[in-house]
């Protein structure tokens, strides 16, 4: 009497013992099993993936796939039908070897992850927002904290002149390392671009790989806060950053003259775009202390901040606190082309306390994953 046909549960548990030859792991495991038909007669056909075209381990393949389902009961013959993964297959392929990981791993895109990302965004050029940034950085690791700086303000890049950077980054085997100054790791487009060479033709995509090469390929190590000095204007970067970095916050420049309800409005359609969180605003050159008497005189209008921060907590359903006003201060911009931030060479000047306090209600929102909002990825 003749054995019952095998089933197809006893065919792919066979097949689970077959490991492919390079990588080592089972074919059932890897997706490579395409196929298994039984025939009435009890033939089995295998249909198996190879991995590419022309694969030198075929037979090698075949031999094992037949030697593990031929000796089944009521097996009568084995066939093996090979064909070639697509590169969609492929893909997964890698990503599973690599324990599911993408790609390119953005450390501060995991779940696990404990560094605070804030990118300081402005409506336009020229607020102050590389200034305050830098001099925020420089204040949070003069208070002990890990900090790193990343300028993705391609066209502006003023941040390692502010910051007095002289370092390059430098490769280590397969990571590349960022330079630091004042205690800030930093990473800046300024640093890529060819010598003598002013501006970086960078259009949209090119940014956003760029960004991805920035918080993917260097390494940062353990950070407690990563600040992006973002372009101004809330446009295609803000949307790859939000992608790549869903739990990033923002935190906006502003002046107090600035069409503010234009501000707000659009980091408002921004933020609901793409679920992130306002932290706060920044009112920069909010006025002058007279030099003669000490009053403060408003030399940009009054304002600006308040009505952007209440515009946006309105707009946002949550509140959006504003965190400072800075004054007008020669000395800020000269520490800017000096390379020594104002709140280092000068913590006691009015603009130091204000970007002092403001960095430490950043600090205050913590590390950790404790009140993290659950950001959704816009894609
Ligand atoms: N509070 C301030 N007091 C005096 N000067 C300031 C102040 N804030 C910024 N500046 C100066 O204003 C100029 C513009 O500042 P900054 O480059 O930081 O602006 P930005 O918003 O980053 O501009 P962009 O995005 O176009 O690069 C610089 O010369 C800077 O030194």
């Amino acid at each position: 009497m003749s054995s019952p046909l095998p089933t197809r549960d006893q065919v792919m548990t066979a097949l689970a013992g077959v490991n492919d030859p390079e990588i080592g792991r089972p074919i059932t495991e890897l997706g490579m099993v395409k196929s298994v038909e039984i025939g009435s007669d009890g033939a089995v056909a295998v249909g198996v993936y190879l991995t590419v075209a022309g694969c030198p381990m075929r037979d090698t393949i075949t031999s094992r796939v037949t030697g593990a389902v031929a000796p089944l009961a009521g097996v009568t013959g084995v066939r093996v039908d090979l064909d070639v993964m697509s590169e969609e297959q492929r893909k997964q392929l890698q990503t599973q070897i690599r324990g599911g990981a993408p790609e390119r791993v953005i450390p501060f895109a995991q779940p696990s992850s404990l560094t605070k990302v804030y990118a300081i965004v402005s409506g336009k050029g020229g607020v102050g927002k590389s200034s305050v940034t830098v001099n925020l950085a420089a204040s949070l690791a003069a208070a002990g904290h890990k900090v790193a700086l990343i300028d993705a303000d391609i066209y502006g890049h003023s941040v390692p002149r502010m910051l007095g950077v002289t370092g390059a980054p430098t490769k280590v085997q397969d990571m590349i390392m960022p330079p630091a100054a004042k205690g800030v790791k930093v990473i800046s487009a300024g640093m890529l671009k060819p010598p003598g060479q002013d501006a970086l033709p960078i259009r949209g995509p090119i940014l956003h790989r760029l960004l991805e090469q920035f918080l993917a390929d260097f390494y940062w190590g353990d950070l407690d806060y990563l600040l992006i000095d973002m372009p101004p204007g809330t446009g295609d970067i803000a949307l790859s950053l939000a992608r790549l970095v869903p739990g990033a916050e923002l935190v906006i420049v502003t002046t107090p003259q600035l069409a503010a309800a234009e501000v707000a409005q659009r980091a408002g359609t921004l933020v609901t775009q793409t679920h992130q969180r306002v932290i706060g605003v920044i009112e920069n050159m909010s006025y002058l202390l007279c030099p003669h008497c000490g009053e403060p005189m408003d030399v940009f209008g009054v304002g600006g901040g308040e009505q952007v921060a209440t515009a946006l907590t309105k707009l946002t359903g949550v509140d959006v606190p504003l965190l400072g006003q800075i004054p007008i201060d020669v000395r800020l911009r000269e520490g800017g082309d000096s390379g020594t931030p104002l709140v280092l060479s000068d913590p006691e000047a009015p603009a130091s306390a204000q970007l002092i306090k403001i960095a430490e209600s950043l600090a205050s929102k913590g590390r950790g994953l404790a009140g993290r909002m659950l950001s959704l990825s816009p894609r």
